[in-house]
Formats: structure tokens, sequence, C-alpha cells
């Protein structure tokens, strides 16, 4: 493919062939109480809103988790995070959008609560059946992997959509996809048996991020960095993430995870694999997939000593985690990538949670 072809151009590179649906769209966000879906799920819903890309007419947004708390808590807390100090949104545009958003309280493995957000759900579509009749129904699950098998099941069986009605059903949902290769395989298996693949979006929100983004274009569509882009010119390539604030509250997820499973394995392995692959055949998602599983195969094996670990003081005092843990809130690991390119640089990968500065950077 000659280099013209890649030119940036938003057009075609980030186009997709939906052609636009109309009727009523229901977003059910499971684990609402939580903090993804505090920090990242509604106020991307809030952006979409102020874009017009989420008609009052046409949409609603369901919260669900076992906490038992009201429609206004619920929007009370969104509002809290979208009106913080960090943000300029608007007030009156918050309060606004927030009138979309209900909550229904339930556990994830009960028929009770899924029939009651199903009865909810339905309540809705029918009060907006003066549009265009259809029943999209889009599931978010802001939870971890752990509680995903008895979601999916439950969805299956209490929620879908209408099948007299347009529409469809799908699922989206976050990293980590398991703990292990096993855990992963098995959450697999266990979507595949009640989702078709179409149905599913598995999700790492570092990809939609401008510098990475940007990546993919700086790399395959500048002709200066092409032929500079190896061994002999590059000393190493270091991924860095640092927060400096801990899990406040989040230790139910982060303690079975750890930062390795919960940052490194997905987000910076992601932004490891298109500084590393070779030039894909086309932009499109499972050409960069191919060559993003070429890479991988080329890691060599992790030794010992290029590992580090390290937890921060203070960690066990959050009551959310346990007293005796050893999870590692810090990493540092050196991956090495047998192939012509990259012999012999080191690939530096390190997070940590809890550190002086917060900033997240890609130095090569
Ligand atoms: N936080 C972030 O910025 C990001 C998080 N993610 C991913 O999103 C998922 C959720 O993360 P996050 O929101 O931070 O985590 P939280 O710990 O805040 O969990 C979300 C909600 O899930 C429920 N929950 C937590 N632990 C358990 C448990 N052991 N069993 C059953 N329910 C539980 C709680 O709701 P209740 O008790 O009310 O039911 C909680 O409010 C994770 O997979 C994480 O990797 C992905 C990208 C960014
Ligand atoms: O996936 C996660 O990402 C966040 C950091 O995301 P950012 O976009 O704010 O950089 C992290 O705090 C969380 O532990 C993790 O699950």
């Amino acid at each position: 493919m000659r280099s013209s072809e890649w030119s940036y151009r938003s057009d075609s590179f980030w186009s997709n062939d939906n052609v636009a649906e109309t009727g009523c769209l229901s977003i059910i966000v499971l684990g609402a109480s939580g903090d993804l879906a505090k920090e990242k799920t509604f106020p991307a819903l809030f952006h979409l809103y102020c874009q017009g890309f989420l008609p009052p007419s046409e949409v609603h947004i369901l919260g669900y988790a076992r906490t038992k708390i009201s429609d206004d808590e619920l929007r009370n807390r969104i509002a809290g995070y979208l009106l913080g100090e960090r943000s300029s949104s608007p007030s009156e545009d918050v309060s606004e959008s927030l009138k979309l958003v209900k909550y229904v309280s339930g556990s994830y493995d009960s028929a009770e609560g899924f029939q009651l957000l199903d009865k909810e759900i339905a309540m809705h579509e029918i009060s907006k059946s003066s549009q265009e009749v259809s029943s999209r129904r889009l599931f978010y699950l802001a939870l971890p992997p752990s509680v995903y098998p008895p979601v999916y099941r439950m969805i299956r069986k209490y929620c879908m959509n209408k099948s007299d009605l347009s529409g469809w059903t799908r699922v989206v949902v976050e990293k980590p996809f398991g703990k292990d290769l096993d855990s992963a395989e098995l959450l697999g298996s266990q979507i595949g048996e009640l989702f078709d693949e179409p149905q599913i979006y598995r999700i790492d929100h570092y990809l939609g991020k401008e510098l990475v983004q940007n990546l993919v274009i700086s790399r395959f569509a500048n002709r200066f960095f092409l032929p500079l882009w190896n061994c002999d010119n590059i000393d190493n390539v270091r991924i860095v993430f640092r927060e400096d604030f801990g899990t406040e509250g989040r230790g139910g997820y982060f303690d079975e995870y750890g930062i390795i499973r919960d940052i490194i394995q997905n987000h910076l392995l992601q932004v490891f694999c298109l500084v590393a692959m070779e030039k894909p055949v086309s932009l499109k998602p499972e050409h960069i997939r191919d060559e993003k599983v070429k890479v991988l195969q080329s890691v060599l094996p992790i030794k010992d000593e290029e590992v580090v670990l390290g937890q921060y003081e203070g960690y066990r005092d959050d009551v959310t985690v346990p007293d005796h843990s050893n999870t590692p809130t810090f990493a540092t690991v050196i991956l090495r990538i047998h192939n012509e390119r990259w012999e012999g640089i080191p690939f530096i990968l390190k997070a940590g949670k809890a550190l002086k500065k917060g900033r997240y950077t890609c130095s090569i």
C-alpha cells in the first residue's frame, strides 16, 4: 500500500457503515453505583447528549446496582461529578440530561431484580411509542468481570428486546476479561453461548484516547518516522501510567485483580502493540488486530529480574481492601521482542497508583 493511502482522513478512518436508527433506545448501566460509571460512563453519555446523539424523545438511561439509592441520589452523584471542580459543564445541560436517568436496585443474580429492570425498560418503551416503535437495548457492564456470567444470563433470560418490535440487544463489557487464560476463555464461551458476536462489544477505553489514536497515524502516515522506527534508531521505549490517587473505595474490585491485570495487561499492552507492530494491510480493525497478535507472539518470556512489584503505603487502610492484602499497586515489567525490527530493545511498561505525579506517557 502506498503511504499516501495512510494519510489521515477522518471520514474514511472513523466512519462506519451504520445507518442512523430511530425509535426507543434504552441504555442500561449495570454497576451504576461504581467508579467507572461515575467517572467515565455517565460523563460520556452526558457528552453524547450535549452533542445531540441522545435525543430525549428516544432515549432513556437506567442505572442498576445492588446499592439502595433513589433516582435522585444517583442523579446527585452524577451531577456532583459533572459539576465538580475539573469540569466546565453548564449546569442547565447537566440537569436536563439527568432527567433521562432512572435507577433500579437489585442483585446481579436475581430474577426479581432483572424482571423489575425489564418492566422499567418496557414502561419507557411504551411511553415513547408515539415515536417510531422499536426496542434497542444497550447493556453496559461497569462491573468487575467476576459478576459478568450471572449478569449475562439474567439479561438473556429477562431483559432482551421484544422480538415483535424492531431493534436489538447489545452488551458492552469492560476490561479485564477475566483473571487468566482459563477464566478469559470461560468468560468468552459463556457470553458466546448467550449472544451472537455482533451483539458483543469489548471495550478498552485507552484505545479512544487521542494520544493512542495519534500513534497509529504518526507511525504509518508520517514518512519521516517510517524508516527510523527500529532498533537501529531507538534505544528503548517507555510506556508509563501513573495515578496520583489510590483505590479510594474500589478495593472490592481492584484487590482481586491488581495493577498488572487492571492496567498493564490491557491499556499498556495495547499501546505497546501499536508502537511495535508492523504496518497493517489497512486500518480495518481485523487487520490491526492481526498485526498486534503477531507482536504479542514475538514477545520473549519475561525474566524475573526484569519485574518490580510494589504496594503503596496505606493501601490496606482502605476499608474495601483486606487487611493482609499482597496485591501489587505498582509494577514495572520489561518486554523484549524477538524480531528483526526490535531485537535487543527493552520496552519498559510501568504502572502505579498513589504515586507523586499523575500522568500517562509513551516515550520513544
Ligand atoms: N474505574 C475506572 O476508571 C475504570 C474501570 N474499568 C473497569 O470497570 C469495571 C468496574 O470498575 P469500577 O467501577 O472502577 O469498580 P467498582 O469497584 O467501583 O465496582 C463497580 C460496582 O460493581 C459492584 N461491585 C463491586 N465489587 C463487586 C463484587 N465483588 N461483587 C459484585 N458487585 C461488585 C458495586 O456496585 P453495588 O455494590 O452497588 O452492586 C460497585 O459500585 C472493572 O472491570 C474495571 O476494570 C475500566 C475502565 C476504567
Ligand atoms: O481502566 C482503568 O483505568 C483508570 C484510569 O483511566 P484514565 O482514563 O482516567 O487514565 C484506572 O483508574 C482504573 O484503575 C482502571 O480500572
